[in-house]
């Protein structure tokens, strides 16, 4: 091989990918975006900390991500461990007082801490909070619908309220957010309650008036009709969705709930990126191509061609 060949690229190549670069860090000079990290796409220590590295890039040249995390697998397993029951309806875990507290300590305990430990391998950049902290969200026992029947899902809450200081003054510092999603019910303040990750995110990214959503799974993005692999949508405007919504199953529910509702709350574009590709961040934020489905409000004006 060429000495001139660095890491496989040429030097004109290497510049040619920072020089991609450019457009997108002057669209997003100084912008706010709300990243939620799933708990399928922190599989392996390689990913999270490639993660982390992207947290801490974002920061660096002048974005503030402000990072949600979930920790489905992670609860699963703690509950698994403590023998303790647990099944999904409709996307959400139905969940009893006593895996309430399995989730509270793994999410805030557990999955927090490990986030945070990792962006800040790279500098004290990272603080973790939760939605108990600073008065952060308020959540309301949620009435889930299931194949047009109401179910009981227990302890789980809806965000009605979102009280983003907290996060901001971290913000204002120069710091990275760090949030797990149980919140306090409104109703009955001592109570926490479970919070899908998803929702949550999408709720602070409309209360901190976020430039974007993105939203690290273990998929490529939207099938509209999985699995169906020819189905992959890159691009879905808000009313296209509302109207697939009632057609979507399991983890895909909250998830494009909570886009849909990102962007109707005013959030300019919420995307659903696939977490297993390592720097998957990096790659949404600052490459003409993009990956994964985005949501954007309207549909994409007709081009000439179309008009012709
Ligand atoms: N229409 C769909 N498009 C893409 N993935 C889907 C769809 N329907 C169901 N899924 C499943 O949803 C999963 C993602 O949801 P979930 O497991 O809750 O992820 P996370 O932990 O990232 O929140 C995918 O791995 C896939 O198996
Ligand atoms: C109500 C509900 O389902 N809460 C989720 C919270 C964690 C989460 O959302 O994690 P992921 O993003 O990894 O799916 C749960 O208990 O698993």
């Amino acid at each position: 091989m060429s000495s001139d060949v660095v890491n496989g690229l040429l030097p004109e190549q290497k510049a040619e990918v920072l020089l991609e670069a450019l457009p997108w860090l002057q669209e997003f000079a100084g912008a706010l975006v709300v990243v939620k990290y799933g708990g399928n796409a922190m599989v392996d220590d390689g990913l999270k900390a490639a993660f982390a590295h992207d947290m801490v890039f974002l920061r660096q040249v002048g974005l503030h991500p402000v990072v949600v995390h979930g920790g489905g697998p992670q609860i699963n397993a703690m509950l698994e461990r403590l023998d303790i029951h647990s099944e999904f309806r409709g996307g959400l875990r139905v969940t009893t007082p006593e895996a309430m507290d399995v989730v509270r300590m793994v999410l805030t305990g557990q999955v927090s801490r490990e986030l945070v430990g990792l962006i800040n391998a790279h500098g004290p950049r990272a603080v973790g909070l939760s939605g108990e902290d600073g008065g952060l969200f308020g959540a309301v026992r949620r009435h889930a619908v299931v194949d047009g029947e109401p179910v009981d899902v227990g302890l789980v809450g809806d965000v009605v309220e979102v009280h983003p200081a907290a996060v901001q003054d971290l913000l204002d510092a120069g710091r990275i957010p760090v949030v797990s999603t149980v919140a306090p019910d409104v109703d009955d303040p001592t109570q926490v309650l479970n919070v899908n990750a998803d929702t949550a995110a999408a709720a602070l990214a409309v209360a901190l008036g976020a430039k974007k959503l993105i939203v690290l799974t273990d998929v490529e993005g939207l099938y509209t009709s999985w699995p169906d692999k020819d189905s992959l949508v890159e691009e879905i405007s808000a009313p296209d969705l509302a109207e697939l919504l009632p057609s979507l199953t399991s983890g895909m529910v909250p998830k494009m709930e909570a886009c849909l509702r990102a962007v109707q709350g005013g959030v300019p574009r919420a995307t659903v990126i696939d977490g297993r590709q390592p720097h998957s961040v990096l790659l949404e934020v600052f490459t003409t191509r993009g990956n994964g489905t985005m949501v954007v409000p309207a549909p994409a004006a007709p081009t000439k061609e179309a008009h012709a």
